[in-house]
């Protein structure tokens, strides 16, 4: 269903004095080019959850990117659906539903207002896009904020209404930059129930988090990269079998690396 290969993307570095003591050490500056993403693979089957794991700076956010077709890849291969993304950036969108930090709503709308924005930019209208929108506040509990302002909003508000936003066209598959970092309990819970539904339908996931109860409660399979390379793509049980304990899993992974 998601099928990435051999993944690469390089930035130029416009200014070198704003690179951080860490990203002038980073084996992944090469001259002028930093290289945030080298080699990055894994897969993710209909009704899977795929945990994307990996350091600050690892390259998380850049793969999920060119998974969504934001952002083109210097090398790789993306596969959704039957759907070559770099190929056919415009087919992909439609499958798929992206949330990202950077994903905005309009801050003079309302949270049903930036929600059926976007679902008429999908084409959604009518009965259709009212029965749309219905379920997904019921599902994101959204139902008492609905006329606020997304500008006078708590984040948990907004987070859930980028979701909505994320999810208005039904996409068939979905992915979520860190959709839990810097909520409350409550707001989590109900961004993982979210999740829950979505495997329930066959929809395959793939989230990014720096969670690990949330890895071990929801995914089936786990990437994980470091510096820009994927050190680890398998299921969670593999995972687990690395150690007991996920967080010293993880720690092995990043560290053995870097000792290499
Ligand atoms: N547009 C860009 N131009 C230059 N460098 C970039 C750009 N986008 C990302 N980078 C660099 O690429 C590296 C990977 O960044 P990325 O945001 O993908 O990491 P991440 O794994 O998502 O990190 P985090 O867990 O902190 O969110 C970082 O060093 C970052 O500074």
């Amino acid at each position: 269903m998601i099928e990435v290969k051999g993944l690469a993307k390089r930035f130029a570095v416009t200014d070198p004095k704003k690179l951080t003591e860490e990203e002038k050490a980073d084996p992944r500056l090469q001259g002028r080019f930093f290289h945030s993403v080298r080699q990055v693979e894994f897969s993710c089957q209909q009704g899977e959850v795929l945990a994307l794991l990996g350091p600050n700076g690892a390259g998380k956010t850049t793969t999920l990117r060119m998974l969504s077709s934001a952002i083109k890849p210097d090398a790789g291969t993306i596969e959704i659906g039957g759907i070559d993304v770099v190929r056919d950036p415009a087919a992909a969108r439609k499958k798929i539903g992206f949330l990202s930090s950077s994903t905005g709503l309009y801050g003079r709308l309302t949270a049903m207002e930036n929600v059926a924005y976007f679902g008429r930019m999908h084409g959604l209208e009518g009965e259709a896009l009212a029965e749309r929108m219905d379920s997904l506040f019921s599902l994101l509990d959204m139902k008492s904020f609905l006329h606020r302002r997304a500008e006078q909003m708590s984040s948990g508000m907004k987070q859930r209404t980028s979701i909505a936003r994320a999810l208005v066209h039904n996409p068939q598959v979905v992915i979520l930059d860190e959709p839990t970092t810097g909520l409350d309990i409550m707001a989590t819970e109900t961004v993982l129930s979210v999740v829950r539904h979505l495997k329930s339908q066959g929809v395959p996931v793939i989230f990014s988090t720096h969670h690990l109860d949330e890895v071990a409660a929801l995914c089936d399979r786990v990437a994980v990269i470091d510096r820009g390379e994927t050190v680890f793509n398998d299921s969670l049980a593999q995972f687990a079998a690395l150690n007991g304990d996920l967080r010293q899993a993880l720690l092995t992974l990043v560290m053995s690396k870097e000792a290499a």
